[in-house]
């Protein structure tokens, strides 16, 4: 009996010092913030709860695995282009990921299958314009990556609609962050921010402090750079609970990948040309473009590192970049839809500036005129062919030197993966 308690007494005592010791631990980790993060409102299941509490002890590695799953991350435009990517880049590479709630106005059926993972993914449809839906999505969440935008460079929108959806929608998230104690944004800005400006000059291999001449004059660019200087101005703002809100943006260059609407766009047209397409831009004029995989994994890996770095990484700006090659527009492009059958046609002698422009006038006129009948959007028009026709590329470390990234894809896998899905088109949506 004696030798029976003696064992239960030493387990009882073994049990206790395991649970003090775990208190311990807590109380370093801040009162109501681990390490930083505010803690979850909900006390996330302890993870070797099957094992008994020694289980901490005896399997380190799953406990750490497990453990560590307390943040909650938010997504607006999760269900668009980028933020799909984000979205499944989140759930592969950020292992304290424990809830991924996915906003955006139109959900994707796609979510459902994200469902089953030991992340809890939360759909909420909703509006950025809606400061009430943006705030009930916010609360309780430890990092927002606002991906949300209206993408319009083609006149589908109105200018009012693209304000209100870039700029209004952006200053709820914000509004939101400092409302709910959420201290970690991430702005999901634009190459467009600084140009290519109305004036046509070029940005060559530049980087965010290369001197340039930004002038906006279309909604989409205007509306974007005032997006980011909202965010950028909101760093350092006290958030409920009083620590100070970490804001960052990041502009991609032209995105492509997996998803892409404008490539899709192209490849149709190529198919319904008979496999042709017709340079209208020069060679020589070079786009920066991004692989959608790298701009998501910059997105996960700023995330993470607002906290750490936060001093560092708090109100700047980074350029997205990779090993893709600079090429013109068209030129990129037929890296992958060369491959999937289509041929670019050399037509300078018979499509010279003059005539583009003039073709593109006329689209922009046409579209005036059947508004009120017919919405009339042709990828053509003098905003798209001037920053088709302008030189804007960039070279910079700034984000290797500030958070360590490196392109997840090199330039092989990403031309690898957009060729595969291309070509998965084929003979599908034509
Ligand atoms: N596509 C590109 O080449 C580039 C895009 N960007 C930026 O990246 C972000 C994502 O762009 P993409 O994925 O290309 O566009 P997208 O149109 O595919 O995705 C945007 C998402 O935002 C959602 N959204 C639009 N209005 C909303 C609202 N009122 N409330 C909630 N959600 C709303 C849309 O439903 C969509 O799912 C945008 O902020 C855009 O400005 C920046 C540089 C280049
Ligand atoms: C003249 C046409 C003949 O083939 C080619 C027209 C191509 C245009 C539709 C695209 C050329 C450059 C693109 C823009 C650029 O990549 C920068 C962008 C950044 C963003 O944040 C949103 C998208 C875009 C404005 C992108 C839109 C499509 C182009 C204008």
């Amino acid at each position: 009996m004696a030798r029976v308690l003696g064992t239960e007494g030493w387990r009882l005592g073994w049990c206790l010092f395991l649970e003090w010791a775990r208190r311990e631990e807590e109380q370093a980790e801040g009162d109501g913030v681990v390490a930083g993060w505010p803690r979850r409102r909900e006390k996330t299941a302890r993870p070797v709860a099957s094992l008994g509490i020694l289980g901490a002890w005896l399997q380190p590695g799953m406990a750490e695995s497990t453990e560590v799953r307390k943040l909650v991350y938010l997504v607006t435009g999760g269900c668009g282009f980028l933020g799909e990517h984000v979205v499944r880049m989140l759930l592969q590479r950020e292992p304290r990921l424990s809830e991924l709630r996915v906003f955006d106005l139109h959900l994707g059926p796609w979510l459902e299958e994200l469902k089953t993972g030991p992340v809890q993914v939360t759909a909420i449809q909703g509006d950025v314009t809606q400061a009430h839906e943006v705030a009930a999505a916010v609360a309780g969440a430890h990092v927002v990556i606002h991906a949300a935008g209206l993408v319009d460079v083609f006149g589908r929108a109105s200018p009012k609609t693209i304000h209100e959806v870039n700029v209004q929608g952006t200053k709820n998230v914000i509004e939101a962050c400092v409302q709910t104690g959420t201290r970690f944004l991430v702005y999901t800005s634009s190459m467009e921010v600084v140009g290519p400006n109305i004036k046509g000059h070029p940005f060559y291999r530049g980087n965010e402090d290369t001197p340039y001449e930004a002038v906006h004059k279309h909604p989409y660019p205007c509306s974007k750079a005032q997006a980011e200087r909202l965010v950028l101005e909101a760093n350092g703002r006290e958030v409920r609970g009083g620590l100070p809100l970490v804001t960052c943006a990041l502009r991609p260059t032209g995105i492509y990948g997996e998803g892409h609407q404008i490539m899709r766009d192209f490849y149709h047209q190529g198919l319904r040309l008979g496999g042709r397409l017709f340079r209208a831009i020069p060679a020589s004029v070079e786009h920066g473009r991004v692989y959608v995989g790298n701009v998501a994994w910059m997105h996960v890996l700023v995330a993470r590192e607002l906290e750490r770095r936060a001093a560092l990484v708090g109100g700047q700006v980074y350029f997205c970049y990779d090993e893709s090659p600079y090429k013109s527009y068209e030129d990129f492009n037929m890296e992958f839809l060369g491959p999937c059958g289509l041929r670019l046609v050399e037509t300078r002698l018979l499509a010279p500036y003059w005539l583009l422009m003039l073709l593109a006038v006329l689209n922009a006129l046409l579209q005036w005129l059947l508004r009120p009948l017919l919405l009339y959007a042709p990828l053509l028009n003098p905003y798209t062919l001037a920053v088709a026709n302008t030189t804007f590329t960039v070279s910079t470390d700034k984000a290797q030197r500030h958070f360590g990234y490196e392109p997840l894809f090199s330039w092989e896998d990403s031309r690898t993966r957009t060729i595969r899905w291309v070509r998965a088109m084929e003979g599908s949506a034509q």
